[in-house]
């Protein structure tokens, strides 16, 4: 199997790009000196510099030294992106891995070379505490770079391979859908204040509860509602509140949001 013990450029060091680099240190898969962070304005990567990271606001020159390259910009920033580092790339030694929404593998051979090896990752930003939700595609790449790209995600959280024509649909449930359970815990320490807890003491409590509720269903991996019967006493206050939220369009809401950030991620990059 191909291993990568060389250097990893993230280029475009924004909020996942961040928490990639953190999470590959937390998990001793990469030592700071081996990770190059870029952005445009640099000057707010001098907290990681003072870490250890090598810090540049030059993507080409970042490349040159690395054999792992992440394409971390937003999807309308990456063509851009892409023509600064082209003069700079190694179809032979570089590994592309793309985390960027809604733009193919193809999209990018199309400006980084037809031989270009390119994985696609759709992270979360749990990445940085080692429990993402990664899911990684390809349509060309080898099976060794592939194993290469579980292998590193797989250290920093959980990894599903799929097809590549559904990484939009893991944007939105897995890369999305961290802020929509987020939002679930707020609203739920809002009903707490409501009903008689202090703010810091609600928000405890029902950030305890979902990490209550998501390790029942990884432990005993049994499905929501066989876990839900268990708590609904007949005439009970749990069915109400429940039926409560139904009634108001609680997993119709979250269905409809989801299916909408889907679309959306699929329509944010514009080829040139
Ligand atoms: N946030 C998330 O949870 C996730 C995001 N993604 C994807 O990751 C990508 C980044 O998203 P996100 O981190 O939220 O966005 P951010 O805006 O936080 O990060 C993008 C970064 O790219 C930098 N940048 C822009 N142009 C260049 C350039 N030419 N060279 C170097 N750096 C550049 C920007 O900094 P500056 O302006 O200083 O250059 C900025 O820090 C997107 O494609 C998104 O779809 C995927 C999974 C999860
Ligand atoms: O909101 C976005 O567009 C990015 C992609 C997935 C998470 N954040």
């Amino acid at each position: 199997m191909k291993q990568f013990n060389g250097n990893i450029a993230i280029l475009g060091s924004g909020n996942i790009g961040i928490s990639l680099a953190k999470g590959l240190v937390k998990a001793n898969y990469a030592k700071p000196g081996q990770i190059s962070l870029t952005r445009r304005n640099v000057d707010h990567l001098s907290p990681f510099a003072e870490q250890g990271f090598v810090v540049s606001g030059d993507n080409a020159a970042v490349v040159a030294t690395a054999d792992v390259v992440v394409l971390a910009v937003l999807p309308q920033q990456l063509n851009q992106l892409m023509d600064q580092i082209r003069p700079a790339i190694d179809l032979k030694k570089h590994l592309f891995i793309s985390v960027a929404s809604g733009v193919s593998c193809a999209d990018i051979r199309n400006k980084l070379g037809a031989e270009a090896q390119v994985v696609r990752a759709m992270p979360n930003t749990a990445i940085a505490i080692g429990q993402s939700m990664t899911c990684i595609a390809t349509d060309q790449a080898s099976a060794e770079y592939m194993e290469e790209v579980t292998r590193m995600f797989e250290t920093v959280g959980a990894v599903v391979k799929i097809n590549e024509d559904l990484m939009t649909a893991a944007t939105a449930l897995c890369a999305c859908g961290i802020a929509f359970f987020l939002r679930g815990i707020r609203a739920a320490s809002q009903g707490g204040v409501e009903i008689g807890f202090h703010a810091d003491e609600a928000l405890k409590m029902a950030v305890q509860t979902a990490k209550g509720a998501a390790d029942l269903l990884l432990q005993m991996q049994s499905h929501p509602e066989q876990e839900i019967d268990k708590v609904t006493s007949p005439k009970g206050c749990t069915i109400a509140g429940l039926n409560e939220m139904e009634h108001n369009g609680f997993s119709s809401s979250l269905i409809k949001g989801i299916k909408l950030s889907a679309q959306k991620a699929g329509a944010l990059y514009t080829k040139e």
